[in-house]
């Protein structure tokens, strides 16, 4: 099997380009595959695939094996692999998701930077989805016990295709993410779980933010989760519609757009390495 590594400020993928359909047991593919020690290493599998509807097609599967409907750092390495690798005929491309057609431009000089309309977030409860039957789900409390401390969050749900719950806590940089992120993820609020991001508010424009991702673990980047970062924020009034978003792996900038109701992600995209895969 031949691949290519790539990452997104570090959220690292496996990329294969592929004529056919999915081998049968690409679950448990990915679970080899991703893992860090008996495997190539990554925080998830993508696939690139031929589309009826768009330029290109992506699927992903998480490094537990589990397929996401969206992810925004796979979405910018897919296309600027379909740039570089099988098309440069035009800068503006489409990508196909599990959550809809996502329309891309490749930037700059060295095409390393890439720019996603990730389309409209979804803010009713039920759709995200949560438990909670409200137009928005701001602001809602949510209890966890770890080895018998109980702790109560206050999360904002968002979908960007998939769902998300941003926490904003006082420093984020020390704030321990392994302990509450796997008990937030799995919490019965959240019927399909959810990635959490917790988040501590810079200014009205810059958000740091560090995920615990759905399917994987703390990650050093999440496009979506940025994402749904900024619409979280700016719904509680707490920056504004646009805005950087730091993350462990670099920075994105995001911004929810007043005229289409669009979120637009603006970052890198990086090639590592080629390899082959002996099976
Ligand atoms: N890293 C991604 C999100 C990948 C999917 C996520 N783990 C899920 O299960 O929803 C991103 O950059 O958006």
């Amino acid at each position: 099997m031949k691949f290519t590594k790539m990452h997104g400020l570090g959220n690292d993928f496996i990329i294969v380009a592929s004529e056919q359909e999915l081998p049968e047991a690409v679950s448990t593919l990915a679970k080899q595959v991703c893992d860090r020690h008996f495997g190539i290493g990554a925080d998830g599998l993508v696939y690139l695939l031929p589309s009826n509807r768009a330029d290109v097609r992506m699927r992903i599967f998480n490094a537990d094996g589990s397929e996401p409907e969206q992810c925004g750092n796979a979405v910018r390495c897919v296309a600027r692999y379909y740039y570089e690798r099988i098309s440069d005929a035009k800068r503006e491309l489409t990508v196909e998701t599990g959550a809809g057609i996502q329309r891309v431009w490749i930037e700059g000089d060295d095409n390393t930077q890439v720019r996603v309309d990730m389309g409209n977030p979804i803010l009713a409860g039920l759709q995200i989805p949560t438990t909670v039957d409200g137009e928005r789900v701001v602001d809602q409390e949510i209890a966890v016990t770890a080895e018998g401390e109980g702790q109560s969050y206050f999360f904002t749900g968002v979908s960007m295709g998939n769902p998300h719950g941003v926490i904003e806590v006082k420093d984020v940089q020390h704030f321990p993410v392994e302990k509450w992120g796997p008990l937030l993820e799995n919490h019965p609020i959240f019927p399909h779980k959810a990635n959490i991001e917790f988040i501590s508010v810079r200014s009205k424009n810059e958000v740091d933010m560090r995920v615990w991702e759905r399917g994987v673990g703390e990650t050093l980047a999440c496009g979506t989760g940025a994402c749904a970062t900024l619409v979280a924020t700016s719904l509680r009034g707490r920056t504004e519609r646009q805005g950087t978003v730091h993350l462990l792996g670099g920075d994105l900038f995001i911004e929810w757009q007043e005229s289409d109701g669009c979120v637009y992600m603006t970052g890198a995209a990086s090639f590592v390495f080629d390899g082959v895969l002996q099976g």
